[in-house]
Protein backbone atom coordinates (compact mmCIF):
# COMPACT_ATOMS: atom_id res chain seq x y z
CA UNK A 1 0.00 0.00 0.00
CA UNK A 2 1.22 3.60 -0.68
CA UNK A 3 0.15 6.79 0.07
CA UNK A 4 -1.47 7.40 -3.05
CA UNK A 5 -4.01 4.68 -2.75
CA UNK A 6 -4.39 5.52 0.89
CA UNK A 7 -5.41 9.19 -0.30
CA UNK A 8 -8.40 7.49 -2.48
CA UNK A 9 -9.65 5.38 0.74
CA UNK A 10 -9.66 8.95 2.60
CA UNK A 11 -11.50 10.70 -0.68
CA UNK A 12 -14.18 7.96 0.26
CA UNK A 13 -14.33 9.62 3.40
CA UNK A 14 -13.79 13.63 2.89
CA UNK A 15 -14.53 13.47 -0.63
CA UNK A 16 -12.88 15.00 -3.10
CA UNK A 17 -12.88 18.44 -2.50
CA UNK A 18 -10.65 17.69 0.86
CA UNK A 19 -8.31 16.00 -1.34
CA UNK A 20 -7.95 17.25 -4.50
CA UNK A 21 -5.08 19.78 -4.31
CA UNK A 22 -1.99 20.75 -2.37
CA UNK A 23 -4.19 22.52 -0.01
CA UNK A 24 -7.38 22.78 1.51
CA UNK A 25 -9.47 25.38 0.06
CA UNK A 26 -11.42 27.98 2.08
CA UNK A 27 -13.99 30.76 1.13
CA UNK A 28 -12.94 33.99 2.70
CA UNK A 29 -15.79 36.97 1.54
CA UNK A 30 -13.18 38.24 -1.76
CA UNK A 31 -10.67 35.45 -0.95
CA UNK A 32 -9.55 31.87 -1.00
CA UNK A 33 -7.68 30.75 2.49
CA UNK A 34 -6.08 27.87 1.83
CA UNK A 35 -4.13 25.44 4.56
CA UNK A 36 -1.52 22.86 3.81
CA UNK A 37 0.05 20.07 6.36
CA UNK A 38 3.04 18.02 5.99
CA UNK A 39 5.32 15.57 8.08
CA UNK A 40 8.79 15.17 7.15
CA UNK A 41 10.94 12.65 9.56
CA UNK A 42 14.58 11.34 9.46
CA UNK A 43 14.23 8.03 7.72
CA UNK A 44 12.41 9.29 4.55
CA UNK A 45 12.93 12.92 3.83
CA UNK A 46 16.35 13.86 5.86
CA UNK A 47 19.46 12.77 4.38
CA UNK A 48 22.54 11.80 6.03
CA UNK A 49 24.44 15.09 6.95
CA UNK A 50 21.80 17.68 6.61
CA UNK A 51 22.23 20.10 9.76
CA UNK A 52 19.34 20.74 11.99
CA UNK A 53 18.77 24.25 10.41
CA UNK A 54 18.50 22.41 7.24
CA UNK A 55 15.60 20.33 8.63
CA UNK A 56 13.49 23.31 9.57
CA UNK A 57 14.26 25.23 6.45
CA UNK A 58 13.15 21.89 4.40
CA UNK A 59 9.86 21.21 6.58
CA UNK A 60 8.88 25.21 5.85
CA UNK A 61 9.80 24.76 2.13
CA UNK A 62 7.72 21.86 1.64
CA UNK A 63 4.33 23.40 2.58
CA UNK A 64 5.10 26.97 1.49
CA UNK A 65 5.32 25.30 -2.05
CA UNK A 66 2.13 23.94 -1.10
CA UNK A 67 0.62 27.12 -0.56
CA UNK A 68 2.37 28.86 -3.83
CA UNK A 69 0.71 25.87 -5.82
CA UNK A 70 -2.51 27.33 -5.57
CA UNK A 71 -1.75 30.77 -6.31
CA UNK A 72 -1.84 31.70 -2.73
CA UNK A 73 0.55 33.98 -0.98
CA UNK A 74 1.82 32.43 2.43
CA UNK A 75 0.75 33.84 5.52
CA UNK A 76 1.48 31.90 8.49
CA UNK A 77 3.19 28.76 9.07
CA UNK A 78 3.02 26.51 12.21
CA UNK A 79 5.93 24.17 12.95
CA UNK A 80 5.57 20.86 15.53
CA UNK A 81 9.12 19.61 16.26
CA UNK A 82 9.45 16.23 17.62
CA UNK A 83 12.82 15.35 18.45
CA UNK A 84 15.33 12.99 20.42
CA UNK A 85 17.60 16.05 21.75
CA UNK A 86 16.33 19.14 23.22
CA UNK A 87 19.12 21.57 21.93
CA UNK A 88 18.10 20.34 18.40
CA UNK A 89 14.87 22.50 18.88
CA UNK A 90 16.70 26.07 18.04
CA UNK A 91 18.22 25.86 15.15
CA UNK A 92 15.40 23.65 13.53
CA UNK A 93 13.46 26.59 14.95
CA UNK A 94 16.12 29.10 12.96
CA UNK A 95 16.22 27.39 9.80
CA UNK A 96 11.91 27.39 9.69
CA UNK A 97 12.11 30.80 10.44
CA UNK A 98 14.47 31.73 8.03
CA UNK A 99 12.70 30.14 5.03
CA UNK A 100 9.10 31.78 5.84
CA UNK A 101 11.10 35.23 6.06
CA UNK A 102 12.32 34.88 3.02
CA UNK A 103 9.26 33.65 1.02
CA UNK A 104 6.76 37.18 2.67
CA UNK A 105 5.72 34.61 5.71
CA UNK A 106 5.75 34.43 9.69
CA UNK A 107 7.01 31.33 12.05
CA UNK A 108 3.40 31.79 14.31
CA UNK A 109 3.58 29.29 16.19
CA UNK A 110 3.77 25.24 16.92
CA UNK A 111 4.20 21.92 19.41
CA UNK A 112 7.46 19.71 20.54
CA UNK A 113 7.95 16.38 22.29
CA UNK A 114 10.66 14.21 22.99
CA UNK A 115 10.84 11.53 19.78
CA UNK A 116 12.98 9.22 19.23
CA UNK A 117 12.91 9.99 15.54
CA UNK A 118 13.37 13.59 14.54
CA UNK A 119 9.83 14.51 13.05
CA UNK A 120 8.72 18.04 11.74
CA UNK A 121 5.04 18.90 11.20
CA UNK A 122 4.58 22.58 9.24
CA UNK A 123 1.52 23.76 8.85
CA UNK A 124 0.73 26.56 6.52
CA UNK A 125 -2.34 29.35 5.82
CA UNK A 126 -2.02 31.01 2.24
CA UNK A 127 -4.68 33.80 0.73
CA UNK A 128 -5.46 34.15 -2.57
CA UNK A 129 -7.97 36.25 -4.75
CA UNK A 130 -11.20 34.53 -5.84
CA UNK A 131 -9.49 35.11 -9.67
CA UNK A 132 -6.34 33.53 -8.68
CA UNK A 133 -6.54 30.20 -6.98
CA UNK A 134 -5.58 27.80 -9.53
CA UNK A 135 -6.30 23.96 -8.51
CA UNK A 136 -5.40 20.81 -9.69
CA UNK A 137 -8.92 19.80 -12.03
CA UNK A 138 -8.64 22.91 -14.19
CA UNK A 139 -6.47 21.47 -16.86
CA UNK A 140 -8.22 22.36 -20.60
CA UNK A 141 -7.69 20.18 -24.29
CA UNK A 142 -5.41 22.36 -26.30
CA UNK A 143 -3.41 24.13 -23.11
CA UNK A 144 0.12 24.29 -22.59
CA UNK A 145 2.33 21.99 -19.88
CA UNK A 146 4.72 23.53 -18.57
CA UNK A 147 7.18 23.99 -15.29
CA UNK A 148 9.64 26.15 -13.82
CA UNK A 149 13.00 24.95 -12.79
CA UNK A 150 14.82 21.85 -13.89
CA UNK A 151 13.50 18.59 -12.09
CA UNK A 152 15.90 15.93 -10.93
CA UNK A 153 18.20 17.97 -9.18
CA UNK A 154 17.24 16.84 -5.69
CA UNK A 155 17.39 13.02 -6.97
CA UNK A 156 21.08 14.22 -8.01
CA UNK A 157 21.90 15.52 -4.60
CA UNK A 158 20.49 12.26 -2.90
CA UNK A 159 22.54 10.29 -5.31
CA UNK A 160 25.74 12.21 -4.53
CA UNK A 161 26.30 14.89 -6.71
CA UNK A 162 27.65 17.27 -4.54
CA UNK A 163 26.64 20.52 -6.98
CA UNK A 164 23.00 19.26 -6.10
CA UNK A 165 23.08 18.71 -2.31
CA UNK A 166 22.28 22.46 -1.73
CA UNK A 167 18.93 21.92 -3.97
CA UNK A 168 18.38 18.66 -1.83
CA UNK A 169 18.55 20.20 1.39
CA UNK A 170 17.28 23.92 1.25
CA UNK A 171 14.35 23.44 -1.40
CA UNK A 172 13.16 27.36 -3.01
CA UNK A 173 9.54 26.97 -3.02
CA UNK A 174 7.95 28.61 -5.97
CA UNK A 175 6.29 31.58 -3.90
CA UNK A 176 6.46 34.44 -6.47
CA UNK A 177 6.08 32.12 -9.35
CA UNK A 178 2.91 30.43 -8.16
CA UNK A 179 1.22 34.37 -7.53
CA UNK A 180 2.25 35.26 -10.91
CA UNK A 181 1.09 31.81 -12.55
CA UNK A 182 -2.85 32.49 -10.72
CA UNK A 183 -2.85 35.82 -12.15
CA UNK A 184 -2.24 35.68 -15.02
CA UNK A 185 -4.59 32.54 -15.62
CA UNK A 186 -3.31 29.41 -15.16
CA UNK A 187 -5.24 26.96 -15.64
CA UNK A 188 -4.28 23.73 -13.41
CA UNK A 189 -1.37 23.67 -11.14
CA UNK A 190 0.71 21.57 -8.81
CA UNK A 191 4.16 21.26 -6.76
CA UNK A 192 6.47 18.27 -8.07
CA UNK A 193 7.37 17.24 -4.52
CA UNK A 194 6.89 13.83 -5.70
CA UNK A 195 8.65 14.20 -9.01
CA UNK A 196 7.65 15.37 -12.40
CA UNK A 197 6.32 11.82 -13.67
CA UNK A 198 4.10 10.97 -11.09
CA UNK A 199 2.79 14.80 -10.78
CA UNK A 200 1.80 14.55 -14.58
CA UNK A 201 -0.41 11.37 -14.10
CA UNK A 202 -2.14 13.29 -10.77
CA UNK A 203 -2.70 16.79 -12.69
CA UNK A 204 -3.83 14.09 -15.58
CA UNK A 205 -6.46 12.46 -13.37
CA UNK A 206 -7.49 15.14 -11.49
CA UNK A 207 -8.54 17.60 -14.26
CA UNK A 208 -9.54 14.38 -16.99
CA UNK A 209 -7.41 15.17 -19.45
CA UNK A 210 -4.74 13.39 -21.47
CA UNK A 211 -0.92 14.81 -21.40
CA UNK A 212 1.56 14.27 -24.26
CA UNK A 213 4.87 15.15 -22.67
CA UNK A 214 7.96 15.62 -25.17
CA UNK A 215 11.42 14.42 -23.49
CA UNK A 216 13.83 16.16 -25.05
CA UNK A 217 11.94 19.66 -23.88
CA UNK A 218 12.43 18.70 -20.24
CA UNK A 219 15.00 20.29 -18.50
CA UNK A 220 17.23 18.22 -16.67
CA UNK A 221 20.09 18.41 -14.15
CA UNK A 222 23.60 19.03 -16.07
CA UNK A 223 27.07 17.25 -15.08
CA UNK A 224 25.48 13.74 -14.57
CA UNK A 225 25.44 11.31 -17.06
CA UNK A 226 22.03 11.52 -19.95
CA UNK A 227 20.23 8.43 -18.77
CA UNK A 228 20.67 9.33 -14.96
CA UNK A 229 19.65 12.87 -16.04
CA UNK A 230 16.59 11.78 -17.89
CA UNK A 231 15.74 9.14 -14.90
CA UNK A 232 16.14 11.79 -12.21
CA UNK A 233 13.84 14.56 -14.34
CA UNK A 234 11.52 12.13 -14.83
CA UNK A 235 10.97 10.12 -11.34
CA UNK A 236 13.32 11.98 -8.67
CA UNK A 237 11.24 13.66 -6.16
CA UNK A 238 12.26 16.66 -3.65
CA UNK A 239 12.44 19.62 -6.24
CA UNK A 240 9.56 22.05 -5.71
CA UNK A 241 9.09 23.46 -8.90
CA UNK A 242 5.95 24.40 -10.16
CA UNK A 243 3.92 21.76 -12.97
CA UNK A 244 1.14 23.84 -14.63
CA UNK A 245 -1.41 24.18 -17.44
CA UNK A 246 -2.75 27.40 -19.39
CA UNK A 247 -3.77 28.70 -22.78
CA UNK A 248 -1.48 28.86 -25.34
CA UNK A 249 -1.54 32.77 -25.44
CA UNK A 250 -1.00 33.47 -22.18
CA UNK A 251 2.38 31.31 -21.72
CA UNK A 252 5.47 32.87 -21.12
CA UNK A 253 4.20 34.47 -18.09
CA UNK A 254 6.16 37.74 -17.56
CA UNK A 255 9.09 37.12 -14.71
CA UNK A 256 8.19 33.43 -14.71
CA UNK A 257 11.44 31.35 -15.31
CA UNK A 258 9.35 28.23 -17.14
CA UNK A 259 9.57 25.74 -19.86
CA UNK A 260 6.73 23.91 -22.34
CA UNK A 261 6.77 20.74 -22.29
CA UNK A 262 3.63 19.34 -24.09
CA UNK A 263 0.21 19.55 -24.37
CA UNK A 264 -3.15 18.68 -23.37
CA UNK A 265 -5.34 17.09 -25.05
CA UNK A 266 -8.86 14.78 -24.34
CA UNK A 267 -9.00 11.46 -23.15
CA UNK A 268 -6.63 10.36 -20.04
CA UNK A 269 -3.52 9.26 -19.44
CA UNK A 270 0.41 10.37 -19.82
CA UNK A 271 2.26 9.42 -22.69
CA UNK A 272 5.88 10.68 -22.99
CA UNK A 273 6.72 11.30 -27.25
CA UNK A 274 3.78 9.08 -27.56
CA UNK A 275 4.76 5.96 -25.53
CA UNK A 276 2.61 5.76 -22.37
CA UNK A 277 4.65 7.08 -19.08
CA UNK A 278 5.04 5.21 -15.56
CA UNK A 279 3.71 6.87 -12.94
CA UNK A 280 6.44 6.46 -10.45
CA UNK A 281 7.84 8.51 -8.25
CA UNK A 282 8.33 9.43 -4.72
CA UNK A 283 6.16 7.91 -2.65
CA UNK A 284 5.63 6.12 1.45
CA UNK A 285 4.81 2.92 1.41
CA UNK A 286 3.28 0.32 4.59
CA UNK A 287 3.90 -3.39 3.94
N1 LIG B 1 -4.13 11.76 6.47
C1 LIG B 1 -4.79 12.55 5.62
N2 LIG B 1 -6.05 12.97 5.92
C2 LIG B 1 -6.74 13.75 5.08
N3 LIG B 1 -6.28 14.18 3.91
C3 LIG B 1 -5.04 13.81 3.55
C4 LIG B 1 -4.23 12.98 4.39
N4 LIG B 1 -3.05 12.77 3.76
C5 LIG B 1 -3.10 13.46 2.61
N5 LIG B 1 -4.29 14.08 2.47
C6 LIG B 1 -4.73 14.93 1.36
O1 LIG B 1 -4.51 14.24 0.14
C7 LIG B 1 -4.04 15.10 -0.89
C8 LIG B 1 -2.71 14.62 -1.43
O2 LIG B 1 -1.77 14.55 -0.39
P1 LIG B 1 -0.20 14.68 -0.61
O3 LIG B 1 0.24 13.68 -1.62
O4 LIG B 1 0.44 14.70 0.72
O5 LIG B 1 -0.18 16.10 -1.27
P2 LIG B 1 1.04 17.06 -1.35
O6 LIG B 1 2.11 16.23 -2.00
O7 LIG B 1 0.64 18.22 -2.15
O8 LIG B 1 1.33 17.42 0.05
C9 LIG B 1 -3.94 16.50 -0.26
O9 LIG B 1 -5.12 17.19 -0.57
C10 LIG B 1 -3.90 16.19 1.24
O10 LIG B 1 -4.46 17.23 2.02
C1 LIG C 1 15.80 10.22 1.74
C2 LIG C 1 15.21 11.36 0.97
N1 LIG C 1 14.58 11.13 -0.20
C3 LIG C 1 14.05 12.16 -0.88
C4 LIG C 1 14.16 13.43 -0.41
C5 LIG C 1 13.65 14.60 -1.15
N2 LIG C 1 12.37 15.02 -0.61
C6 LIG C 1 12.23 16.00 0.31
S1 LIG C 1 10.61 16.33 0.62
C7 LIG C 1 10.11 15.18 -0.52
C8 LIG C 1 8.68 14.94 -0.95
C9 LIG C 1 7.72 15.60 -0.21
O1 LIG C 1 7.55 14.86 0.93
P1 LIG C 1 6.14 14.28 1.26
O2 LIG C 1 6.14 13.87 2.68
O3 LIG C 1 5.68 13.29 0.24
O4 LIG C 1 5.34 15.62 1.13
P2 LIG C 1 4.11 15.94 0.23
O5 LIG C 1 4.21 15.16 -1.03
O6 LIG C 1 2.99 15.52 1.08
O7 LIG C 1 4.14 17.41 0.02
C10 LIG C 1 11.18 14.55 -1.07
C11 LIG C 1 11.07 13.48 -2.10
C12 LIG C 1 14.81 13.64 0.79
N3 LIG C 1 14.93 14.86 1.31
N4 LIG C 1 15.33 12.60 1.45
MG1 LIG D 1 2.20 19.37 -3.10
MG1 LIG E 1 2.33 18.53 1.01
MG1 LIG F 1 3.69 13.24 -0.99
Amino acid sequence: MDDRALVKAIRAIIGSDATDDDCAVIEDGENYLVMSTDMLHETTDFPKGITDYECGWMAAAVTLSDVASMGAAPIALLLAVGVDRAERVEEITRGADACCRAYGCRLMGGDMDAHSECTLVSSGLGRVSRDGLVRRRGAQPGDVVAITGIPGRAQAGLDGYPEYWKALITPRPGVFEGQALGRAGATAMMDVSDGLSISLHDLAEASGVRMDVDEAAIPRPGGVPAEDAARYALFGGGDFGLLFTCPEDVFPVAGVDATCIGRVAEGEGVYLDGEPLAKAGYAHYWE
